[in-house]
């Protein structure tokens, strides 16, 4: 008999999260059917989305949501063997019990020397979000110049590595100056920590003169409203995330967007990372490639210890990360 720990929503976030909205359970898993596998996690992801879609998709009592790499134990199902590792989305479990639905395999080409957790992160979901935002949604053409926000974190780090791949000129801005040299060293062309900037419009007009083509916007609020008047005509704009406005218990009002979307001919176009589901291997096999190659670089925040969930999510919250927010259990 194998006993799982679980965290559990004990009450609906109110403004910013807090540890005792959480709850550490203990669930005895039954033993395996055929069909089935018994897995444990070895790294969980935490990610800001999870503050926004547990309003929206969760009870209190529920598990938390989110993904995980996670060893199969022991396995009744002849696709999966014991021993290997795949991301499952089986929220905040140390342990779980799957019938395969869902499970991906880490690609069999995964090297020993990088890390397994890369695919909740670089080579997870958050790249995926940079490699299709800029791709798709912003469309990107080299000799362009990208502006990116939250640019240290698991998906921004990502968009300006891949803009620099892409021939454009990349502009990043983050929360601490420690943040900020992380980006000079891994290619960005201009960086700037937005919390002491004397003015924003100052140094969005700095960094790049002439304007922006591109804009991918993780965080919403102040910051893209005033970013929107630096676009060029005909400008992109990648929403992302509003990661500023999470946890605001009092929606935020405008300035609103219509009068530079219509004098500059702007497009913007949010978007959600699973609608290219259909398109997750091709992501991944770019991402892993330009990873070995040195091209892309990648940080993790990496907690110790299931028993700090609560912890590394409201840390992430708080822009304590650099890179991506991991948790090991
Ligand atoms: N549309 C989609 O499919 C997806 C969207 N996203 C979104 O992308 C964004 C980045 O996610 P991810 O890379 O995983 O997270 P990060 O690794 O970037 O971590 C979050 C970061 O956000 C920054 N931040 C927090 N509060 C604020 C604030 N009030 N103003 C400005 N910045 C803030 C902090 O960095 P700093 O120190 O710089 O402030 C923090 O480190 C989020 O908005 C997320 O919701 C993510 C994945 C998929
Ligand atoms: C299986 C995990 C799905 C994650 C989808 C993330 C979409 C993010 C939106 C905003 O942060």
């Amino acid at each position: 008999m194998v006993t799982a720990k679980v965290w559990v929503l004990k009450k609906h976030f109110q403004g910013f999260p807090k540890p005792s909205d959480f709850d550490l359970k203990k669930i005895e898993l039954p033993s395996l059917q055929d069909g089935e596998l018994l897995l444990e996690s070895v790294f969980l992801s935490v990610d800001p989305y999870m503050r926004p879609y547990s309003q929206r998709d969760m009870k209190e009592g529920d598990v938390m949501i989110g993904t995980q790499v996670a060893r199969i134990v022991e396995s009744k199902n002849p696709a999966f063997a014991a021993g290997a590792f795949v991301v499952a989305n089986s929220g905040w479990r140390s342990h779980f019990i799957s019938d395969g639905k869902g499970l991906h395999l880490l690609p069999s080409s995964w090297p020993e020397s990088l890390p397994k957790s890369l695919a909740l992160g670089t080579v997870g979901m958050p790249g995926l979000t940079a490699y299709f935002g800029l791709f798709e949604v912003c469309k990107m053409k080299p000799g362009e110049t990208v502006l990116v926000n939250a640019a240290a974190g698991a998906v921004g780090s990502v968009v300006g590595q891949l803009a620099k791949i892409g021939g454009c000129k990349v502009v990043g801005c983050a929360g601490s100056d420690d943040k900020v040299a992380y980006l000079k060293k891994i290619g960005f062309d201009e960086a700037f920590n937005y919390k002491t900037v004397t003015s924003l419009d100052e140094a969005l007009s700095k960094a790049s003169p002439d304007g922006y083509d591109c804009f991918f916007d993780n965080v919403g609020g102040e910051f893209s409203s005033i970013a929107i008047n630096h676009m060029k005509k005909h400008g992109r704009i990648a929403v992302c995330g509003a990661i500023s406005q999470y946890n605001d218990s009092v929606p935020q009002k405008g300035p609103y967007v219509q009068i530079p979307m219509i004098f500059k001919e702007l497009r913007m176009e949010g978007f959600i990372v699973t609608s290219w589901n259909n398109r997750r291997e091709e992501g991944q096999k770019a991402l892993l490639k330009w990873v070995l190659e040195g091209k892309v670089k990648f940080h993790e925040q990496v907690t110790e210890g299931f028993e700090n969930m609560p912890a590394a999510f409201i840390g992430m919250l708080r822009g304590e990360n650099l890179g991506k927010a991991i948790v090991k259990v």
